[in-house]
């Protein structure tokens, strides 16, 4: 098997002064996969996701993605963030934030091409919003605002797509789409999504890490009422309704 895209060994993370976040968490991810993250609030999917880009160290074990260090080859991986913050008066536009993502770590301040303009371009379109391309971001509903990060993922081009909650302020309409380009994207790109939304997931993606402390890889995108119920601890009810498969939490009260 060639080696994985991501590679995860023995890995505790915590934050200063806190109870580990993570514990030994081992996980591979190979070429193409398109991997969904869940877990409840808390579990420590966003951290996962920040330590495979570098943005924070692991206290124990290694972590190698694409083969390298996390962090060292940004102008390959794509990233989503959960939230974005940027002040509402901030003078910049959408198309500007999208031209950002075409930019390496070093040299942040090159002049922009024919090719970063027609990626931008095609990224914006992508996701719907190139009639907002000149707009300032601050004037943009969440949802919108959402779209913008999107593209400025995709206008690189990545391998690996690491994407948090990328649909969580987004209408239905936007949510198919999105996860139909997903999985065209996901015929060149590695995706790794975290999402609380397990009804689309469950149609598209390839495999499973349920992450609460520890996490556990399913090699199937099969979500099993056990699994589930092993990494929310609590009870947990799948239905099936509609034209996919559609699952949904039992009502219940957590410990
Ligand atoms: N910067 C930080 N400093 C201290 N603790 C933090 C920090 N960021 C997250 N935590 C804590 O680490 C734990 C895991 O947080 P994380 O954001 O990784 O969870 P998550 O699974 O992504 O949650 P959610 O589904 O709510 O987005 C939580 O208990 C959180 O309070």
């Amino acid at each position: 098997m060639p080696a994985p895209v991501v590679h995860v060994q023995d890995v505790h993370f915590a934050y200063t002064g806190q109870h580990c976040v993570l514990e030994n968490v081992n996980l591979d991810v190979q070429q193409g996969d398109f991997l969904a993250v869940l877990g409840p609030n808390g579990g420590g999917k966003t951290t996962l996701l920040k330590l495979l880009l570098g943005i924070l160290s692991p206290h124990k074990g290694t972590i190698s993605v694409l083969g390298e260090p996390p962090g060292s080859t940004p102008s390959q991986v794509g990233y989503v963030p959960q939230n974005t913050n940027i002040h509402n008066l901030f003078p910049i536009t959408v198309k500007d934030v999208v031209l950002l993502g075409r930019l390496p770590r070093r040299n942040r301040w090159r002049n922009f091409s024919q090719t970063d303009e027609q990626a931008a371009r095609q990224a914006l379109e992508h996701v719907g919003i190139w009639p907002l391309r000149n707009k300032r971001i601050g004037q943009l509903s969440g949802g919108q605002r959402q779209r913008v990060f999107i593209a400025r993922a995709l206008a690189n081009s990545p391998e690996l797509l690491f994407l948090d909650e990328p649909t969580a302020s987004v209408d239905r309409e936007f949510q198919t789409l999105f996860y139909n380009l997903l999985k065209e994207l996901n015929a060149t790109t590695t995706i790794i999504v975290v999402s609380h939304d397990l009804s689309i997931l469950s149609s598209h993606a390839k495999s499973v890490a349920c992450v609460n402390k520890a996490l556990f890889y399913h090699d199937q995108a099969e979500f099993t009422q056990n699994m589930l119920e092993a990494t929310y601890h609590c009870p947990v009810e799948l239905v099936v309704h509609g034209a996919f498969p559609h699952r949904v939490l039992k009502e219940h009260g957590c410990s």
